[in-house]
């Protein structure tokens, strides 16, 4: 495949350069002017800019289901009283149409790989090969320190590791997923901790959400919820946390040495009123920090575009320094920290790594001019802006039109539920 003549995002840097990008199978091969290689596709990039998809490092994305379902409610009230009660009435076939829904949204507003915790996720890894996005996925265990519920969990995350290992797919990745110290006994996370050990795989977990778990953890063991992870053997660079807005300096430093990502959620830690995530000095501890949209119940989308301009206004006006963060760091946040965490070859337009790009028409008012690409993909671009997806190699969305799966489909049967 050759995509010609674009506004190329190339390497680490974000050096503007008009080329053309050659794909072979799943890598981007070559990048440079005057390519004729034959091509089977070739795409016309020449209003476009061609840069990483975005690696959305948290989500469920089958919470678009309880989307506007609970509102201007703290994250403890929002669980129990709404969400919880409703999670309980959602069979099979909900969360493989909301992941359905979900996997759309997100490949509209140019993400291309994600990290999720859900339930039924058999559903959700179906939804994911159907669409053609990259997924980690892991079934979230919670066991509420009540052993019977443990020895359940532990066999629902055997079952699905052994769905995932037979599907053999490029694109379903298997990820362990304890839901967060408050929910998940010493116990229950230590397990974790061994069969990531065992079986080479990632973890994630929601971890210093909001000031109640900090202090409800130092209550029942004397210790913070990242020392918990600490002693559960959890903390090293397998481990995705989302959230981290209550980390203290030792907490972060920890962080730091271990390798540990954290998945910033800017609208979930707004919209709960959570609080506001130390970002520069993660930064400059140097954790790697990536972005995630966390779930539409929380957020209410799960348009990276949003989460990038999100995470860096949320810095400037907080600390009334519009310099404490760059764009290109954010941006940096959502592609290429993602694909580090992930220890995928990817993030970024380069010789060599994986084909996973979105391609931006940028023919637009609300785009042009395009004085500083970096500051118009942060502060001004937005879902739908998206012209063209690839994933893989694949081409998911080509000039607008879903390649891989029946997009109308699926929002009929969303009307349908009016
Ligand atoms: C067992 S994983 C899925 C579980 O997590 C819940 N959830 C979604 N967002 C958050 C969040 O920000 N903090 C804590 N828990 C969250 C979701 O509703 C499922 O019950
Ligand atoms: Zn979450």
């Amino acid at each position: 495949m050759l995509l010609k003549n674009g506004l190329v995002l190339y390497g680490e840097n974000y050096q503007l350069i008009r080329a053309d990008v050659l794909i072979e199978g799943s890598r981007i091969i070559k990048v440079g002017r005057g390519i004729n290689a034959g091509s089977d596709v070739v795409i016309d990039c020449s209003h476009s800019l061609i840069i990483p998809g975005f690696v959305n490092a948290h989500t469920h994305s089958p919470m678009v289901l309880l989307r506007g379902l609970a509102e201007d409610v703290p994250l403890m009230e929002w669980l129990e009283k709404y969400i919880w009660p409703n999670e309980r009435k959602l069979g099979r076939r909900d969360i493989y149409w909301g992941a359905l829904l979900g996997l759309i949204e997100m490949a509209r507003s140019g993400t291309v790989t994600f990290v999720d915790m859900y339930f039924h996720m058999e559903e959700v890894a179906k939804a994911t090969m159907e669409v053609g996005l990259r997924g980690f996925l892991g079934y979230g265990m919670i066991d509420l320190d009540d052993e019977g519920r443990r020895k359940a969990e532990i066999r629902e995350t055997e079952k699905f590791r052994e769905f995932v290992l037979k599907l053999n797919s490029d694109l379903v990745n298997f990820i362990l997923a304890p839901h967060a110290p408050y929910t998940c006994s010493l116990d229950c996370l230590r397990w974790v901790a061994e069969r990531s050990s065992d079986w080479g795989s990632l973890v994630t977990i929601h971890l210093s959400e909001t000031k109640g778990e900090v202090e409800s953890i130092r209550k029942k063991y004397g210790k913070n919820p990242t020392e918990i992870l600490l002693e559960a053997g959890l903390l090293n660079n397998k481990l995705i946390v989302a959230h981290g807005v209550w980390l203290s300096d030792e907490e972060i430093s920890l962080l730091s040495k271990r390798g540990v990502t954290v998945a910033h959620c800017p609208a979930s830690n707004m919209k709960l009123g959570s609080g506001v995530i130390r970002l520069r000095n993660l930064l400059d501890s140097g954790v790697n920090v990536a972005l995630g949209t966390d779930g539409a119940a929380s957020n209410n989308t799960l348009d990276m575009f949003r989460e990038m301009r999100l995470a860096s206004l949320l810095q400037k006006v907080y600390s009334l320094d519009p310099s404490i963060v760059k764009s290109r760091e954010i941006f940096r946040m959502a592609t290429l920290n993602g694909a580090r965490a992930l220890r995928l070859n990817s993030g970024v337009i380069e010789e060599g790594k994986l084909a996973d790009i979105a391609i931006i028409d940028i023919r637009k008012p609300h785009i042009l001019p395009l004085n500083d690409p970096i500051s118009s993909l942060v502060f001004s671009a937005k879902s739908g802006d998206v012209d063209t997806l690839i994933v893989n190699g694949e081409i998911i969305i080509l000039d607008g039109e879903f390649q891989t799966v029946d997009e109308e489909k699926v929002i009929d049967k969303f009307l349908g539920v009016l």
